[in-house]
């Protein structure tokens, strides 16, 4: 990967985030030092991407008490938990966000017998702790999903389910970036993903600087590139997946799945497992942000719509669990029936 497009870098008690709006035409870095500018980063997508979410929601609740004064154990707490609830609005869909504050806020619970002081620093080590382990869960994908794949074989991908989106190496692109060090040779097709152009702006960047072959398409190009023969194998990532399975992850994911199931070609889900939400039961329980609609009806400040018209911008959509061939995790790859192997999978992780 190359060096200059880390999403996320933790330096001198800084949280410093790469610009993923700018992207491809400029590599800014701007540094956040408090859970407010954070909640923006999130909101307005400068950061984006299920774990890198989680992990800048992690930092951001550290900032965002690091300078609470006084010594008073209970009033620290509180601290800790109104700035999680803060930060928990800044986006819906992504569980790795819940997932992560909900870890912060239990070891400012598990360790209230400590100083405040000992607690803050405890809180500053868990965020480093969930961005280390992001970068090796996505490693441990990778192996996973190399072992259903072959060299030479055409992948398609959808959205930015790449390293921009985690600490290091994607989810979805954890293997080709793994079969890139072993000398293997994809050909990867990513679609552009309206309305943000996650796959153009940043999963083709990111695998074209990384010398990985990338063909951008536009999305209504998926059916035929899958009806010539060109692709063996669709690998997405994933914002939530419910109990049984059924999996959020950008809108059109549910498309080319269904496209995938037509055509007979494997669909994978690269699943860290924080993103697995067993509170959840299936689909219908995952809440589905909705964003302005102006993306849909202009691009870059260029309207592409009548002004005034209506537009519907629902941000995910949740692919069926009958659509999805295996959901591929760190500790393994999960097959259908989907609710007993993810349960057996996650048996005795607490949160
Ligand atoms: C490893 S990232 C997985 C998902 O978060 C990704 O595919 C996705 O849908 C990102 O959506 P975004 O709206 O860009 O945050």
């Amino acid at each position: 990967m190359n060096k200059h497009l880390i999403s996320i870098i933790w330096e001198d008690e800084k949280l410093i985030l790469l610009d993923q709006t700018v992207l491809p035409n400029e590599v800014k870095y701007e540094a956040y030092t408090t859970a407010e500018s954070v909640w923006d980063a999130i909101r307005v997508m400068k950061v984006r991407g299920a774990p890198a979410i989680g992990v800048s929601a992690a930092y951001g609740l550290y900032l965002g008490v690091k300078n609470h004064g006084g010594t008073d154990r209970a009033g620290f707490l509180e601290a800790v938990k109104k700035t999680s609830a803060y930060l928990a609005t800044s986006r819906p869909t992504a569980v790795n966000l819940f997932w992560a504050l909900e870890r912060m806020e239990r070891v400012a619970e598990q360790n209230s017998g400590l100083t405040v002081v000992e607690v803050k620093d405890l809180l500053k080590r868990e965020a480093e702790a969930i961005h280390a382990e992001d970068e090796q869960i996505n490693r441990a994908i990778g192996e996973n999903l190399l072992t259903l794949l072959k060299d030479g074989m055409g992948l398609l991908t959808h959205c930015n389910a790449g390293a921009l989106a985690t600490a290091k190496y994607g989810t979805a692109t954890a293997p080709m970036y793994l079969a890139k060090e072993r000398g293997w040779n994809f050909k990867v097709y990513s679609d552009e993903t309206r309305p943000r152009l996650q796959g153009s702006t940043l999963t083709a960047l990111e695998l074209h600087s990384a010398g990985i072959d990338v063909t951008v398409i536009t999305d209504n190009m998926a059916a035929v590139v899958m009806s010539q023969g060109k692709i063996d194998a669709v690998i997405v990532g994933c914002d939530r997946v419910a109990a049984n399975g059924d999996t959020a992850n950008k809108i059109g994911t549910l498309g080319v799945s269904i496209l995938a199931k037509h055509y007979g070609i494997p669909f994978y889900v690269a699943a860290p497992t924080p993103t697995i939400d067993r509170n959840t039961p299936d689909g219908a329980g995952i809440p589905i942000e909705e964003r302005d609609s102006s993306e849909v009806t202009s691009l870059y400040g260029v309207q592409t719509a009548p002004p005034g018209v209506k537009a519907y911008n629902p941000a995910f959509d949740v692919t069926p669990h009958e659509n999805i061939t295996a959901i591929v995790t760190e500790k393994g790859i999960v097959h259908a029936p989907f609710e007993q192997n993810l349960a057996e999978l996650l048996k005795g992780q607490t949160i």
